[in-house]
């Protein structure tokens, strides 16, 4: 069985994948933090509030990596790519969850799954994963003549908008739809804006207190509107998803990988 790496174990996310390798009886290989961080040397097991697990959190480096098989990282992308550097370096598999990714950040992780495996996904969850198939059925049923909208909320803390997972629902759309994202995406209204073009696809974002993740693909026509919405309720349908990710990972090829190919959900449209 792969011994597990955090990244970022401080963190909101890093604290969940602490407890859910405990939950699940998986080995903690190591835990990192930012070089210089408080929480250096502290129990990973004790900042997750899971019981002590005789890791202490430790800053990432090369000697860091070497013990554990799999990395895990929901940190940020500019620590995400140096710790990308560090994993190709040490031939370790990634999961990775980090969203806000640049085209240049994305591209550099599509290089690097030349040389390790690496599932990249901006959204863990069953739940999300399905509704990127489902959104798919209702572009193709309703989406010619329905106006599109996507929705997201979030905690006061996330630094990132639209979400990864609103971009994901918009490519996913726009992909169905024959259309280019990049060209009928609109990002927040105001003042005069003039009467909805018809073919755009438009995002809202919200922001407030601890909003775990809900996300909404509204297709609204005359007479009717359809709305697919999911609300994650916990942090650890995300990180559940990554250990299953990272689990799945073992003795994978080089090359990035989905959460759809983890979950088996690749052929169901
Ligand atoms: N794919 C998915 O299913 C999900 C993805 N996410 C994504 O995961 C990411 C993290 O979210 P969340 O856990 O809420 O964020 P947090 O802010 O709670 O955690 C971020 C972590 O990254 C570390 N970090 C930030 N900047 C640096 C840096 N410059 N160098 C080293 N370490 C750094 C932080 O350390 P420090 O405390 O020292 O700053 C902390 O450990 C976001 O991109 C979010 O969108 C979140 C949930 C689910
Ligand atoms: O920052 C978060 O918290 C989340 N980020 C992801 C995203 O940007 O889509 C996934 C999830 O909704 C939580």
């Amino acid at each position: 069985m792969s011994k597990v790496g955090v990244f970022g174990a401080n963190g909101r996310m890093g604290r969940a994948l602490v407890q859910v390798c405990q939950e699940q009886r998986l080995t903690l290989g190591a835990a990192t933090v930012r070089a210089g961080s408080n929480w250096l040397g502290l129990d990973a097991g004790e900042v997750a509030a899971c019981g002590k697990l005789n890791v202490p959190l430790q800053a990432t480096s090369a000697e860091a990596l070497a013990k554990a098989d799999v990395w895990v990282d929901f940190t940020m992308p500019e620590p995400m790519l140096e710790h990308l550097a560090l994993a190709v370096a040490a031939k370790k598999a990634m999961v990775i969850g980090v969203t806000g990714l640049t085209d240049a950040q994305y591209q550099e992780l599509q290089q690097a799954s030349l040389q390790i495996p690496i599932v990249w996904a901006p959204n863990m969850s069953v739940g999300v994963n399905l509704l990127l198939h489902l959104v798919q059925t209702a572009a193709k049923v309703m989406g010619q003549t329905a106006d599109i909208e996507i929705i997201e909320a979030h905690h006061r803390y996330k630094k990132d908008a639209p979400s990864g997972t609103a971009m994901a629902i918009g490519a996913s759309i726009a992909k169905t739809l024959g259309r280019d994202l990049a060209d009928c995406a609109v990002y927040g209204r105001e003042g005069m804006t003039g009467e909805r073009e018809h073919k755009t696809i438009g995002f809202a974002t919200v922001r407030g207190g601890d909003i775990i993740g809900d996300h909404t693909a509204l297709f609204a026509d005359l007479g009717e509107r359809l709305e697919i919405t999911h609300k994650a309720s916990s942090r650890t349908t995300f990180a559940q998803g990554a250990i299953r990710a990272a689990m799945w990972l073992q003795n994978k090829q080089p090359g990035l990988y989905s959460m759809q190919q983890v979950l088996g959900l690749t052929d169901l449209n």
